[in-house]
């Protein structure tokens, strides 16, 4: 069976879909596909060099992350020019890493865009969303990555609402203020049985 975890930025996806490894899924992570394909001589750099100057390219040959994350959630037009490089490539590379998984193992893609995309709805089975309130989103991703309240803001600015989230999901682990990682693990392996034990 293949999952798609999705969530907001900071919802937990990450944190959830390490439960998931730990119970044996096989995780594809496309936010780590991303980096690999931006990493010096990852194979995206040369159209995005093409696309978006040299200069984006930093001293050690990859991808200046931090400027372009200024550059493309400032601007929706650039996001999408950076998407229409980046996103083709990483769905290709996912769906070859899903491709090593064990006969019978659960592969679980991780995807924060997966709401916003046919395509990658059209690639799982099922849908797992990892939901939380958006001022937790906030603090969680402003400790984790030290950015600033306003990088975040833009940045959720350009993901799907909750809502869309929550119509498209078919099951939601719930990681709102008060969720520690104990009780977090504790709703994974709820799933855990009745998507995979209960069903073998
Ligand atoms: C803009 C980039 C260079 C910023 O890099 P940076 O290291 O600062 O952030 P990182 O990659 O860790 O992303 C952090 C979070 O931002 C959000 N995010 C990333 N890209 C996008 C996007 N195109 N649209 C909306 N949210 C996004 C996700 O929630 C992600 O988890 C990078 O996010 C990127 O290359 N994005 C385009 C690829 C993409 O769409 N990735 C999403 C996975 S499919
Ligand atoms: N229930 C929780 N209790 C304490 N800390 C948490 C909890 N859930 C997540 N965190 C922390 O919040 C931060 C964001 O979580 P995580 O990295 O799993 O989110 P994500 O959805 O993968 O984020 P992104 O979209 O940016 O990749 C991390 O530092 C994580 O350790």
């Amino acid at each position: 069976m293949r999952i798609g975890l999705t969530g907001g930025i900071g919802s937990g996806k990450s944190t959830v879909a390490a439960a998931l490894a730990r119970r044996g899924a096989l995780i594809v992570d496309t936010d780590l596909i991303a980096r690999q394909l931006t990493a010096p001589q990852g194979a995206a750099l040369p159209a995005i060099a093409e696309a978006f100057g040299s200069a984006m390219i930093g001293a050690d040959g990859a991808l200046d992350r931090a400027r372009m994350r200024t550059e493309v959630f400032a601007q929706p037009a650039a996001r999408q020019r950076l998407e229409s490089i980046l996103h083709p490539l990483i769905g290709q590379t996912a769906l070859a890493q899903a491709g090593i998984a064990n006969p019978g193992q659960p592969v679980v893609f991780d995807v924060p865009l997966l709401t916003e995309s046919v395509h990658w709805r059209q690639r799982v089975d099922r849908v797992l969303l990892v939901d939380c309130d958006e001022r937790l989103q906030l603090a969680r991703v402003m400790r984790r990555s030290g950015w600033t309240e306003a990088e975040v803001l833009r940045v959720m600015a350009q993901q799907a609402s909750r809502q869309a989230r929550r119509a498209i999901a078919d099951a939601v682990i719930v990681n709102e203020e008060g969720i520690d990682l104990a009780a977090l693990d504790a709703q994974v392996g709820v799933l855990w049985s009745r998507w995979w034990v209960d069903t073998h």
